[in-house]
């Protein structure tokens, strides 16, 4: 295993002050303990779903057992709970263990937070919110979202918005040859905020996943996040209701569920970037397996970027004239997310 970044997940290994001590009658194994689905997260208090899928079904809060120290629990995260798991009002219950995870998803450090936050977990699908124009799209954000997406092995779709206002198609020819799946979504022509066929066609790719909308302020992710949860409040239960705290806070992801128990659609407000510093580009490389088999080929420590003397990918794009374009465009579209990984962030991004 290469070295990686440290996360809060490092804490999960370090010794308690006290040194450790052996399961008293106090500290039961929690053999009883019921898995739940956390759907969201205000100041210490998590918001889960019980009986996921099944007539008992219902949403509690329960707050994080202190034998889990400072192991985050993230949105997305399978846990283990114990106590009162009715549901009624007033009750709190603990969660005692996290289920492994499939996926993580990482925010990049800050200058307020050094770490590199996990803020989802077990996430199937990165979905990219990008406006065609107002604001105008960003393509080294784009990528960066990408490359996030493959390290975490999530799926991607580019949702491309405001499709009325510029054609989508240099947008998506630029990611198609990467293997993105790319949907087009714009403002319905009766005025309403968006054309119904549209959100079917993204409400689609959803289905049966488990999917992270991220998207710069003003793309319209609001809008489309609203039109494939109507009900987002129901779905969800309020944690406010019993901390009688305030609102969720703008920062922390919550899970809606999609009518008829389709899926997931887990929102990020206030989700800027993602940490890539700790990418490997093998990680990034094994995403593409056409080019992966291609450049195991390569001369040792080949960085298969244009730069790269005696790269194979470059003979490769070229040795079949009929695939030839195809795979060029293909080359550069992997080239450029590549190179994603080691460009400095811009400010924005
Ligand atoms: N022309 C056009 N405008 C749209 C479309 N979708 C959303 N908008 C508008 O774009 C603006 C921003 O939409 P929001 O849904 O609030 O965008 P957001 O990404 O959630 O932005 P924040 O709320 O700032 O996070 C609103 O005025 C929407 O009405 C679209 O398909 N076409
Ligand atoms: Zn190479």
């Amino acid at each position: 295993m290469s070295p990686r970044y440290r996360d809060e997940s490092d804490f999960r290994s370090r010794p308690s002050k006290r040194g450790s001590r052996p399961r008293s009658k106090q500290r039961p194994a929690h053999d009883e303990a019921t898995t739940a689905f956390v759907t969201g997260i205000d100041r210490g208090r998590y918001t889960l779903l019980v009986d996921e899928g099944l007539p008992d079904e219902r949403v509690v809060i329960a707050m994080k057992a202190r034998e889990l120290g400072r192991t985050r629990v993230v949105c997305g995260d399978r846990v283990d709970v114990v106590g009162d798991v009715s549901g009624d009002d007033g009750t709190l219950c603990r969660i005692v263990r996290i289920t492994e995870r499939v996926s993580v998803l990482r925010r990049t450090a800050d200058d307020t937070d050094p770490y590199e936050r996990i803020i989802v977990a077990n996430a199937h699908q990165l979905v990219i919110v990008t406006a065609l124009a107002d604001p105008e799209p960003r393509p080294r954000m784009i990528d960066r979202c990408v490359v996030a997406a493959y390290d975490a092995g999530m799926r991607v779709l580019l949702c491309l918005t405001k499709a009325d206002l510029a054609d989508p198609e240099p947008l998506a020819a630029m990611y198609r040859p990467l293997g993105v799946e790319v949907v087009v979504s714009r403002r319905g022509e009766d005025g309403s905020a968006l054309d119904a066929e549209s959100v079917e066609r993204v409400r689609a790719e959803l289905v049966g996943r488990t999917s992270v909308f991220v998207g710069h302020s003003g793309v319209g992710k609001s809008t489309l996040v609203n039109a494939l949860v109507p009900d987002a409040r129901r779905a969800t239960g309020h944690v406010n209701a019993v901390t009688g705290r305030g609102r969720q806070t703008s920062t922390s992801a919550v899970a809606l569920r999609l009518p008829g128990q389709a899926g997931w659609v887990i929102d990020t407000p206030g989700v800027r970037s993602f940490g890539l510093a700790h990418v490997e580009p093998s990680t990034i490389l094994a995403a593409f397996e056409d080019l992966a088999e291609v450049a195991a080929q390569c001369p040792r420590g080949c960085t298969h970027l244009d730069s790269a003397p005696d790269c194979e990918l470059d003979a490769w794009a070229t040795e079949d004239p009929e695939l030839a374009p195809l795979r060029a465009a293909r080359l550069v579209s992997f080239r450029r997310v590549m190179s994603a990984r080691t460009e400095p962030a811009g400010r924005a991004d």
